[in-house]
């Protein structure tokens, strides 16, 4: 980073070069940039050199829900007014993109600008490898790089026992860190500190996985409430706050909305291909180049599951993330043939019209 860049009031909310050099065309406009902290309806909440703004962002509101303004942006914003209005967003280097359920099924912007993903799992004598598969194909299809962060390692303390769990994340997450933490003991923070320091993070992990515990030893302070252990309903409290980026004590900036946290289902078509690296690059030897792994002959994939090479379970979780990503695309498609089916009616008909005209059995 540059000093000019290092100077900047919002290098502790992740400012640097590359956004300077964005930024430059809005600066010659007069405009104020800012980093989108909070969204809802019409307005957004930023950080800007001269501090917190709220702006409207009527004017960068367009229909692709893609599109639209979302917790992570940079923005070019009016530097007075009332209202101040959001001019521009500059494009965006990552982000998170959630399918929707079968009704809109365009895809919602959950956040950008993220450089890693922590994606949160207790460490737990049964590790849920699934589950980790699952995120990590989300984090894979955001743009952002993956940390796979096993969270409360206190409750593992022999130390065969957790060398094993180890292994067993590091197969399951080719290409990803693998840290044990617990914060708690305070075992393993500076360490993801110092991981985290150079960009922007973000949180995923299911209820209960210690991502607000995590997020408080990360910021030095107790900003996110922690789940009570006592919980009588059972229903669990919503304990993330409304601070939804955050800047960290030992650098860096933490992104942390309810909407990211909560992930269902995804799309993360070339994000599965990256978790299961081991899987399509075994793959690539089989005899088919369209081998479905299932009973081919000279299947390279298979081979490796009966000698051992490669774990049954990984396969079997390939297959089910590939089929629900299957599933999600074709429910996307459907709804684009039927918008091109239209299409292609309304041209034919005008098609057939112009023929027949050309044929002579039409007069004009
Ligand atoms: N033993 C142990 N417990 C922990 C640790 N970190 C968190 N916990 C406990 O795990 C429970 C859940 O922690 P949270 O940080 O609220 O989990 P969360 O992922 O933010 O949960 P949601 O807000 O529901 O998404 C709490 O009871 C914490 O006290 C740890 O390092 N060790
Ligand atoms: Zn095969």
């Amino acid at each position: 980073m540059s000093a000019a860049a290092a100077a900047h009031s919002l290098a502790a909310y992740g400012w640097d070069d590359d956004c300077a050099e964005a930024f430059a065309p809005y600066a010659r406009r007069g405009l104020v940039p800012g980093r989108v902290v909070r969204v809802d309806r019409g307005h957004c909440d930023l950080v800007t050199p001269e501090g917190p703004v709220r702006a409207d962002t009527a004017f960068v509101t367009p229909h692709d829900p893609l599109r639209v303004v979302c917790t992570g942006d940079w923005a070019a914003v009016d530097p007075d007014g009332d209202p101040r209005f959001v001019r521009s967003l500059l494009t965006r280097r990552t982000a998170f993109v959630r399918s929707t359920s079968s009704k809109r099924s365009e895809g919602q912007i959950l956040a950008a600008n993220v450089d890693q993903v922590i994606i949160a799992v207790p460490l737990a004598a049964e590790l849920d490898l699934g589950r980790i598969e699952r995120f990590l194909a989300l984090a894979w299809e955001s743009g952002a790089q993956p940390l796979l962060v096993l969270t409360k390692s206190d409750l593992v303390p022999d130390p065969v026992t957790r060398s094993h769990l180890l292994a067993d994340a590091e197969q399951t997450a080719p290409g990803v860190q693998v840290l044990p933490v617990s914060a708690r003991l305070g075992e393993g923070v500076d360490v993801l500190a110092a991981v985290v320091a150079g960009g922007t993070t973000a949180l995923l992990g299911q209820s209960g996985a210690g991502k607000s515990t995590l997020a408080n030893a990360l910021l030095g302070q107790d900003v996110m409430e922690v789940q009570a252990t006592r919980d009588v309903d059972g229903k669990g409290r919503h304990t993330t706050t409304t601070r939804n980026l955050l800047p960290l004590a030992g650098g860096g900036v933490l992104i942390d909305t309810p909407g990211l946290r909560g992930v269902g289902l995804w799309d993360a078509g070339t994000g599965v291909g990256q978790v299961f690296a081991e899987i399509e690059e075994l793959a690539a030897e089989c005899r088919f180049h369209d081998c479905a792994h299932e009973a081919e002959p000279g299947c390279a994939v298979l081979t490796a599951v009966e000698e051992g090479a490669l774990p049954a379970r990984r396969l079997d979780s390939y297959r089910k993330l590939m089929r629900e990503n299957r599933h999600i695309v074709a429910k996307t498609d459907a709804r684009l043939r039927a918008e091109l089916r239209r299409e292609w009616k309304a041209k034919g008909a005008e098609g057939r019209m112009a023929g027949e005209i050309k044929r002579g059995r039409r007069f004009r």
